[in-house]
């Protein structure tokens, strides 16, 4: 067998080859817990410090020296060491020629500085070659082996071999090294772990304004209106009623969003004639963040279903229940029953809960231990196909509960017309664009221009490419 060369080290080191030493700068408390997992992995470490002899609390096992001699210990230095205290290295430029430098820092803001710290250090140190590796790591998590949120690192920086050294002692320490490229990612690498749920805030923001409009808009048509015209108290419906009403018609525009993107997209690459041009930013970052769009939309729609189920139980319901029994009974009356009406009003519960069925298992496909154990093709039909199945159960509930009361001008209030007519109005749009894409002549085309072929092309028609499919 051929000797084993340091880049392409196994997974986990061979017991009869010599311990790699790493160095680390710092004995602070990132320094400290890579050190002590570093040793657990089989490494050998050596801490650089400015007082040796003052440094405690390290782990059994490691030596201390200066930062000088401890550089000349190992040939990968990992600074634990704030940007701020990078300064001190310019002395050691001579030390730490042709030496992998490994930038584990993170700032407080996001772009606090024109340049990156990995950059920075690059420029101090032009003589070694900087990867940036290991910084959405907590030292907390290091330690304590709860590494859950954190196991991937992402890995940066312009000599290749160093880099896979560095992604090669993170899969040896249990982690997953991602190869972001060039140390230009450093600066997005070090924004990372700076952010809060960055996909999670449109869909957020998006989720509140919904509902605070639709809320007010339910209280002008049901609070005021009534007071103003039959001076009627109908406050009590903010608690309940309302609320009922501008769940699910929050979750329905919600999950017409999750789709709309799509349908976009495919009109836009049919005017177009190609795929190889890129999609304006908004439609990039909205179909990026379709899955928390989805996943937000499950919950008002859970909250609609919780919602419901309470309403037999409401004080308001029974009272009504009691009144017309007893009116009908004093009237002598009885409503005939309606066939019609039983049909309408059961049709429009069971598709709300064959909706809500499969909304639920869009939410459980979403989920990592889920989408990992199926693949692409399985995962594309659940969320593609059964996404849009539910959409259209959801707007069939909706549209069946509209029922008969949908045309009646009696439903408009000021003019304003009810909140589930409003919120039919994007997902029934997207129904039937859908519709017009998966016509087959239309379906053809946008199938080849998903296969790469473009309409306005020479290339394409090229016999050489192999694409002569026109
Ligand atoms: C509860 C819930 C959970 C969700 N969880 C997730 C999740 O975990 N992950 C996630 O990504 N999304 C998730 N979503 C969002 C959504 O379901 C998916 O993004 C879904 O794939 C969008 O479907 P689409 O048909 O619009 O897809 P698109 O991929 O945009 O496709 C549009 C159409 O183009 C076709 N098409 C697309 N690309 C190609 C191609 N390269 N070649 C040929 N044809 C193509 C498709 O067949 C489809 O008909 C979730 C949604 C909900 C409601
Ligand atoms: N803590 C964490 O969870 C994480 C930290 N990081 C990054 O790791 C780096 C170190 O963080 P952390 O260990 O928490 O910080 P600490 O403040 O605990 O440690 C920093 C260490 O830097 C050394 N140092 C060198 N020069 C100076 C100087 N002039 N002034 C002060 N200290 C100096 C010190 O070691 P000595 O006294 O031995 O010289 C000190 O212990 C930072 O860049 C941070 O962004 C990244 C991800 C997570
Ligand atoms: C177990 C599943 C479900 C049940 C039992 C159910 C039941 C109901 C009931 C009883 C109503 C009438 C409420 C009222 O009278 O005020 C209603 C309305 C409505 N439902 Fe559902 N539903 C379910 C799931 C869903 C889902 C998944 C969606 C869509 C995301 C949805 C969207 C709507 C909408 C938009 C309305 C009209 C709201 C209004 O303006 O009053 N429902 N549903
Ligand atoms: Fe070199």
């Amino acid at each position: 067998m051929e000797k084993t060369n340091t880049d392409e080290l196994p997974l986990a080191m061979n017991s009869t080859e010599k311990q790699e030493t790493v160095c680390i700068f710092g004995t602070g408390d990132f320094g400290r817990s890579l050190g002590f997992k570093m040793l657990q992995c089989g490494y050998s470490v050596v801490f650089g410090s400015r007082n040796p002899q003052m440094s405690s609390l390290l782990p059994n096992g490691a030596d201390v020296l200066s930062y000088p001699e401890a550089a000349k210990k190992s040939d990968i230095i990992i600074m634990a060491i704030h940007r701020e205290h990078y300064d001190f290295l310019t002395e050691l430029t001579e030390v730490l020629n042709g030496k992998i430098l490994v930038d584990i820092s993170n700032n407080l803001k996001i772009n606090q500085y024109p340049q990156s710290n990995a950059e920075y250090l690059a420029q101090l140190v032009p003589g070694a070659h900087v990867v940036k590796a290991f910084n959405t790591v907590s030292a907390w998590a290091l330690q304590s082996g709860a590494l859950d949120a954190s196991r991937q690192v992402f890995v940066c920086g312009n000599d290749s071999k160093a880099k896979q050294r560095v992604m090669n002692m993170a899969r040896t320490l249990g982690l997953t090294p991602l190869d972001q490229g060039s140390l230009m990612a450093a600066n997005a690498i070090e924004n990372y772990p700076l952010q809060l749920f960055p996909m999670w805030r449109f869909p957020f923001y998006l989720s509140a304004a919904l509902c605070v409009f639709f809320f007010i808009y339910c209280v002008i048509r049901e609070v005021i209106y009534p007071y103003v015209y039959e001076k009627k108290d109908s406050t009590f419906r903010m608690a309940i009623s309302i609320p009922n009403r501008v769940f699910p018609v929050t979750a329905l525009i919600l999950l017409a969003l999750v789709y709309l993107p799509g349908v976009i997209a495919a009109i836009l690459q049919l005017y177009r004639g190609t795929k190889y041009h890129r999609f304006p930013d908004w439609l990039d970052h909205w179909m990026l963040c379709r899955k928390q769009l989805g996943l937000v939309a499950l919950g008002f729609a859970f909250l609609h279903v919780i919602y419901t189920l309470v309403i037999p139980i409401r004080y308001y319901v029974r009272w009504r229940l009691r009144n017309l029994t007893i009116t009908q009974a004093l009237l002598k009356k009885e409503d005939p029953f309606s066939t019609s009406s039983a049909w309408l009003s059961d049709s429009y519960v069971a598709l709300g809960i064959l909706g809500f069925f499969l909304f639920v298992l869009l939410g459980i496909t979403s989920l990592p231990s889920v989408s990992n154990a199926v693949n692409w093709r399985e995962f594309r039909f659940v969320q593609s196909k059964l996404g849009y199945l539910t959409l259209i159960l959801c707007t069939a509930h909706t549209l069946v509960y509209g029922g008969k009361r949908f045309l009646s001008p009696s439903i408009l209030r000021w003019c304003l017309p009810a909140a589930y007519i409003l919120a039919l109005i994007i997902p029934c749009t997207v129904l039937v664009i859908k519709f017009i894409l998966i016509l087959p002549c239309v379906d053809k085309t946008l199938t080849r221009i998903r296969q790469g072929w473009e309409r306005n092309s020479s290339y394409s028609k090229s016999p050489l490419n192999g694409k002569t499919d026109i």
